[in-house]
């Protein structure tokens, strides 16, 4: 774990000290947009017009950021637009690394690079922060078109539809103060919650963030029970976020992040959500759980530090759900 300060690589793990052990993520730099036409997107430069085979995903299997990218892929049938390395799941004093001694892992089949910092190095020489996954990759400009895996989705969502991509529109016009609304709370209890339990290095910081996290998952149970997804029952990007966190959490959050007052199976709700989103076409062949558990349990020794991976709970998301006892399935514009 390390980051980059004006290009060279330092092996540091997240400073908590000067917040009172609380974790603190930083911001995404690269914030361009692939856009229809080329035109800027809402931040960063012009210049990225969708292209078929123009781009390049750079993920973990692991991480439930870059996840969210590889299920809107799915959805949205690019996989033959947009190509995607995937890092080997430890992450430990170089970071993410490109290596293919892993079962689904690829190495760099682009660069032939063996670390990703090296990726953002040949973006920017001089690049100072942390090297995260997701990255897409222009392949024509040879730089980082954005790390941001929130507005990667909406990307994906809009970009390619007139190249091709299957219909479906994961964050429609007239929803996006409600997606919003919900992203909002998700994210900084839940998303992010999970992380701030488990990375916190004093029992303040935890009690917080992980009170935080179960008040918001017992509200989310409830608004579960009234409608079949986040925003009524039309499938939106909001249950996308909710789900990648939700289908690491039994096997990781709960032991790995002390996340242990219930589990998502304690959830009828919730668990048959996460089933549901689970079983949609494409989304399980994203589901790599030995990346997931192979990497939260060795890459953080300040956590877990003799790096054992436990037993883990015996869990079938293809089991049936009963998710249509509230509706039917709404997609936008498919
Ligand atoms: N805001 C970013 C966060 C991405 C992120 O933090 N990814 C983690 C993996 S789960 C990572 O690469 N961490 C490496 C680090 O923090 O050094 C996004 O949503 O894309």
């Amino acid at each position: 774990m390390g980051l980059l300060v004006d290009g060279q690589w330092q092996d540091k793990w997240y400073d908590t000290k000067s917040t009172g052990g609380r974790f603190q993520r930083s911001e995404s730099q690269f914030r361009n947009w692939v856009t229809a036409d080329g035109a800027a997107g809402p931040s960063g430069e012009g210049g990225f017009k969708a292209e078929k085979g123009r781009y390049h995903l750079y993920v973990s299997y692991a991480c439930p950021w870059a996840h969210r990218a590889l299920v809107m892929r799915a959805w949205k049938g690019l996989e033959d637009h947009i190509d995607v390395s995937v890092v080997h799941p430890h992450m430990l004093e170089n970071g993410w690394e490109l290596r293919d001694d892993f079962n689904g892992a690829t190495g760099d089949p682009l660069y032939g690079l063996d670390k990703l910092y090296q990726l953002y190095l040949k973006a920017d020489a001089h690049y100072t922060g942390r090297v995260t996954v997701p990255v897409l990759w222009d392949k024509e400009r040879e730089t980082i078109v954005s790390n941001e895996s929130a507005e990667i989705i909406r990307m994906l969502n809009g970009a390619f539809d007139d190249l091709g991509a299957r219909p479906g529109d994961y964050y429609p016009e007239d929803l996006r103060e409600a997606i919003e609304a919900i992203n909002e709370p998700v994210y900084h209890r839940v998303n992010n919650g999970v992380y701030k339990s488990g990375f916190a290095t004093g029992q303040e910081a935890y009690d917080e963030a992980v009170t935080a996290l179960f008040d918001t998952l017992e509200d989310l149970e409830r608004r579960l029970g009234e409608s079949r997804y986040l925003v009524g029952n039309t499938l939106t990007e909001a249950d996308l976020r909710l789900w990648t966190t939700l289908v690491r959490f039994d096997p990781v959050y709960v032991t790995h992040f002390k996340c242990d007052r219930k589990r998502i199976v304690d959830y009828p709700n919730l668990n048959g959500f996460l089933h549901e989103l689970y079983q949609l076409p494409g989304v399980a062949d994203t589901v790599w759980m030995d990346h997931i558990r192979h990497h939260y349990f060795r890459s953080h020794p300040t956590v877990n530090p003799h790096g054992i991976i436990p037993i883990g709970p015996e869990l079938n998301p293809s089991a049936p759900h009963d998710r249509d006892r509230l509706g039917e399935r709404e997609i936008r514009g498919a």
